[in-house]
């Protein structure tokens, strides 16, 4: 698992260790140093002579540049160091001159930013040490202006660029970020003005959130944690899961365990109008190994989910999760943008049902709470208040009007530049957990949150939405009663589903588009991959 650790901590985890005298910075650039010597052996073959732009802001962020600089400076790179302050860090340049590096000083000559440019753009490696984690709000001044001529001059960038940078040939150069890639929010993953993107992060101590978080998570590139003996203790503001966590805590089933010990998936989706979101959906709780999935809804479309699945039962009996809403009409988006998505077959009142059974409030129900998946048309059938074992599972448009319902002014561009903030207000103002879809998915539950990058951008196609909700309705169930008695578990479960998911239509087909369907068939293979290593 990555933990990510606010700028605010990671200073604090620094201040006992430089009052100690302990060269943090030394450790900082030689390691960074390291990585950039590395990448550019790997893409040029020989180091020396090798031409390097050191970009350098006032703070120790430019000093871990600059001393880095030094130490490429001493293998025989050609090193340029940018001052775009007039304060800067100045151990850090005497140590770069001394190696015998060029430094510009930009500020007193803004006139050579044309040049600065061109050189830039020739370079082999550009190291962006503007601001680390003391940014704040948009790069400023000769900052902005130079990371903006910059983006513009490096074919495959621009300013502002959100989209994850393909891999570029031999010509432009290689950026690695110093920490952070500058400007961006480092403790919300906000991109406020121009960053220019990275194709490594050397970060320091600890992931940063604003590396893992959306949109800044784009920028980032490959990231490289260094470790320079910081002692993060308290949680961490972000994780993200890695294909081990989940391999480590998947219920494998053993030989006293049966259908009802695995967990049986209720599923409220599809209506005569979207009967495929019930094929998918149930399709995927089966394919995610749900002992038994029982399939609520009309008749006719319950012929359709036997046809694809004759594993499913339709009778109604008891259940481990409840998956309620894709494909049923009624979500707040829907409401709000006032289209007819048709009659909703009666899975309004089965959905209400799954959910109160689900929330503890049905009489007569055994076995007490169970989780439940609330998605699409779902979200419109919640109460005021849901247990944190509620797994809300919008999109972005769906998040922006369940927001609206509950009296937040926000638009869906709000909750795409700010998805943390906009996931945490939908979790304090619901109760529920909360998995905001998207290219990073993240989770917010009670005291913990999570983003995860596993799918290709393939994913964003009709029904992959469906095809989460079954496989995360299986992972619920299998581990239900734990989920309603660990209020955080949901939040970990639901990014264990996300990264399942999106690991899945990775290998649907490697590289290339991928159906919802394919999704779903994938899934055992990938969670055969997934436990067959542990
Ligand atoms: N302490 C250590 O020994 C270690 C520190 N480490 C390294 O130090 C980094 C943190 O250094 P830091 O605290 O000096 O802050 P830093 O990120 O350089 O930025 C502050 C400067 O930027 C400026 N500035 C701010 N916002 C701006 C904007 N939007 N646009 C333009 N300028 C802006 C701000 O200006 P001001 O607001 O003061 O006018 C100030 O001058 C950390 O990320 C890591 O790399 C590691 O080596 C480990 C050891
Ligand atoms: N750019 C992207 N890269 C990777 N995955 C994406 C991207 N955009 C969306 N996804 C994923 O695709 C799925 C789309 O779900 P959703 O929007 O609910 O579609 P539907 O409602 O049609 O099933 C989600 O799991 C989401 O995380
Ligand atoms: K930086």
């Amino acid at each position: 698992m990555l933990s990510a650790w606010n700028a605010s901590d990671v200073r604090a985890a620094e201040e006992p260790l430089l009052a100690a005298g302990v060269p943090l910075m030394e450790r900082a650039s030689f390691a960074l140093a390291t990585h950039v010597l590395r990448d550019v052996a790997a893409r040029r073959g020989p180091v020396r002579g090798a031409r390097v732009v050191v970009l350098a802001g006032a703070g120790n962020n430019g000093g871990d540049a600059l001393h880095a600089g030094a130490v490429l400076a001493g293998r025989g790179l050609a090193v340029t160091a940018v001052l775009v302050a007039e304060r800067f860090h100045v151990p850090g340049r005497a140590a770069l001159e001394r190696a015998g590096g060029r430094v510009v000083e930009l500020f007193a000559a803004p006139a050579v930013l044309s040049a600065v440019v061109e050189e830039a753009a020739r370079a082999d490696a550009l190291l962006d040490g503007l601001v680390g984690i003391g940014a704040r709000g948009p790069l400023r001044s000769l900052a902005g202006d130079v990371v903006g001529a910059i983006s513009g001059a490096v074919e495959g960038r621009t300013a502002l660029e959100i989209a994850p940078t393909p891999s570029r040939g031999g010509a432009a150069p290689w950026v690695v970020a110093v920490d952070v890639p500058s400007g961006i929010g480092v403790d919300d993953g906000a991109v406020p003005g121009p960053v220019l993107a990275a194709d490594r992060t050397v970060t320091f101590g600890a992931p940063k959130p604003g590396l893992l978080l959306p949109p800044a998570a784009a920028l980032t590139g490959e990231v490289t944690v260094v470790d320079i003996g910081l002692r993060l203790d308290g949680p961490p503001a972000a994780r993200q899961l890695e294909p081990v966590d989940v391999a480590r805590s998947w219920p494998v089933p053993g030989p006293a365990d049966h259908k009802y010990t695995r967990g049986v998936v209720g599923v409220v989706a599809g209506t005569a109008t979207y009967p495929g979101a019930a094929v998918l959906t149930t399709t995927a709780a089966v394919r995610a190994g749900a002992g038994m999935v029982r399939y609520r809804g009309s008749e006719a479309v319950g012929r359709a989910v036997l046809a694809a699945r004759p594993e499913v039962v339709t009778a109604a009996g008891r259940v481990q999760s409840w998956v309620v809403g894709p494909g049923v009409p009624g979500g707040p988006e829907a409401a709000h943008a006032g289209e007819d998505d048709g009659a909703d077959d009666g899975q309004h009142e089965r959905g209400r049902a799954g959910l109160a059974a689900a929330a503890g409030r049905l009489a007569g129900t055994a076995g007490g709470p169970v989780p439940a998946v609330v998605d699409a048309g779902g979200l419109g059938l919640l109460d005021d208040a849901s247990p944190p074992w509620f797994v809300l599972t919008p999109h972005a448009g769906e998040l922006t009007a369940l927001l609206r319902s509950r009296g937040e002014d926000v638009r869906r561009p709000d909750v795409e530049a700010e998805p943390l903030r906009w996931a945490g207000r939908a979790h304090e103002l619901t109760g529920a957990t909360v998995l905001l879809k998207g290219g990073v998915t993240v989770v917010v539950g009670p005291g913990v949150a999570y983003a995860q990058a596993d799918g290709p951008g393939w994913l964003a196609t009709a029904g992959a939405g469906d095809v989460l909700a079954g496989v995360l309705g299986a992972m619920l169930a299998a581990r239900s009663r734990e989920v309603v008695e660990r209020p955080a578990l949901a939040a970990e479960v639901a990014a264990a589903a996300a990264l399942v998911h999106g690991r899945a239509a990775h290998r649907a087909n490697p590289g290339g588009p991928v159906a919802a369907l394919d999704v779903a068939h994938a899934v055992p293979h990938e969670i055969a991959a997934l436990v067959g290593g542990r």
